[in-house]
């Protein structure tokens, strides 16, 4: 067969049929226009209060415009809710209907793509709307199993993958948020001390919107014992963002962390890397170069990347950490 080539308007039409639409930043900057939110000299500085390196630029021309969006989309879901509502009428309750319910939001992407400042970035910006001021943030690292369990399962360099979480909790504390209970607890994880504090929980109560961080968020649910599917985290999302860079990059980004840290946070006597502050920079980034090439990467490679296609919109970044390129789901 010969080669054919396509008048524009079938170009359009097939990628009309793509499920997401690419905009490069600058036609997704040009959409802050109608961003009807000006940050005010006060909320620039709580946003540099957050204490991540982040360019202002950046909050302006990407994460403003996101927050608009799911500005948006948090009404639409509230209008959805209120069909149901109206469907079900006075026996909405007796199903445990509400009228409100927290809008979820899912955060995926690598160890050190930068998922935490961009979800501590919507957070905050999100929280600026009148609509929904109460947003909370949850890391799925606070459901890892506990170190003395990953041991016994030979699971401690397997730290990140899908088996070493206990899926079925996290995917219950969504499901209880979003139900509406009025409390809802989390184990919490500690960087510093490499595992789960015992004992220490952490407390939901009814946001307007619930962001879940973490590196599985779009993995989709096991199968039960019967072999029949379940009702996974990734069903109880309103939206997900993928972060997305160049495996080298983050690559770079992870070693550049462990450096720092290895000058801040790892200093501290409590500490479960304060070995590497012991030896010379060079072990130390060997070891962190070993645990990005035996844990991290592979982690990424077999697990992360392959739900990159669930999320509803992904961020690619470049080196510099500037998003060059979004992909937002239309269909
Ligand atoms: N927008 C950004 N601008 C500059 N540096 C960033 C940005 N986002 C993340 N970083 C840096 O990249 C590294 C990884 O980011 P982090 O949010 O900790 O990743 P993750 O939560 O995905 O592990 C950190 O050193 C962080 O300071
Ligand atoms: C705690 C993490 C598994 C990330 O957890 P998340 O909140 O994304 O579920 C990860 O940051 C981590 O510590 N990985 C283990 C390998 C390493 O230390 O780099």
């Amino acid at each position: 067969m010969g080669l054919v080539s396509l008048t524009e308007p079938q170009q359009r039409r097939r990628s009309d049929a793509t499920p997401y639409m690419d905009l490069t930043r600058a036609e997704w900057s040009a959409l802050r226009e109608r961003t009807p939110l000006p940050l005010t000299a006060d909320e620039v500085e709580r946003l540099r209060g957050l204490g991540d390196v982040i360019d202002l630029d950046e909050v302006r021309e990407v994460y403003l415009p996101l927050s608009r969006l799911l500005n948006l989309y948090v009404a639409a879901a509230g209008n959805l809710r209120g069909a149901l509502n109206t469907f079900l009428g006075d026996t909405a309750s007796g199903h445990g209907v509400q009228p409100g319910t927290p809008f979820v939001i899912g955060v995926a992407g690598s160890v050190a793509v930068g998922k935490s400042t961009v979800a501590r970035l919507l957070q905050a910006l999100l929280a600026l709307w009148p609509e929904h001021p109460r947003v909370e943030l949850v890391t799925t690292d606070g459901f890892l199993l506990p170190n003395a369990e990953l041991h016994r399962r030979g699971l401690m360099s397997r730290k990140g993958f899908p088996e070493s979480y206990d899926r079925r909790a996290l995917t219950r504390f969504v499901a209880e948020v979003k139900a509406g209970r009025d409390v809802v607890t989390a184990p919490v994880y500690s960087h510093l001390i490499y595992d789960i504090v015992p004992g220490e929980r952490l407390t939901v109560r009814r946001p307007d919107i619930l962001i879940v961080e973490g590196l599985n968020v779009l993995q989709p649910a096991l199968p039960g014992h019967d072999g029949r599917t379940r009702v996974g985290l990734a069903d109880y999302f309103d939206f997900s963002v993928y972060v997305d860079a160049r495996t080298e990059d983050i690559e770079q980004w992870y070693l550049g962390r462990f450096r720092k840290l290895r000058e801040t946070a790892f200093q501290n006597p409590f500490s479960y890397f304060r070995k590497y502050t012991q030896v010379s920079e060079e072990e130390a980034l060997d070891y962190a170069r070993r645990m990005w090439s035996t844990i991290n990467r592979p982690n990424l490679e077999q697990n992360i990347v392959p739900t990159r296609g669930r999320a509803n919109l992904v961020l690619r970044k470049g080196s510099d950490h500037k998003v060059q390129r979004l992909s937002l789901r239309k269909l």
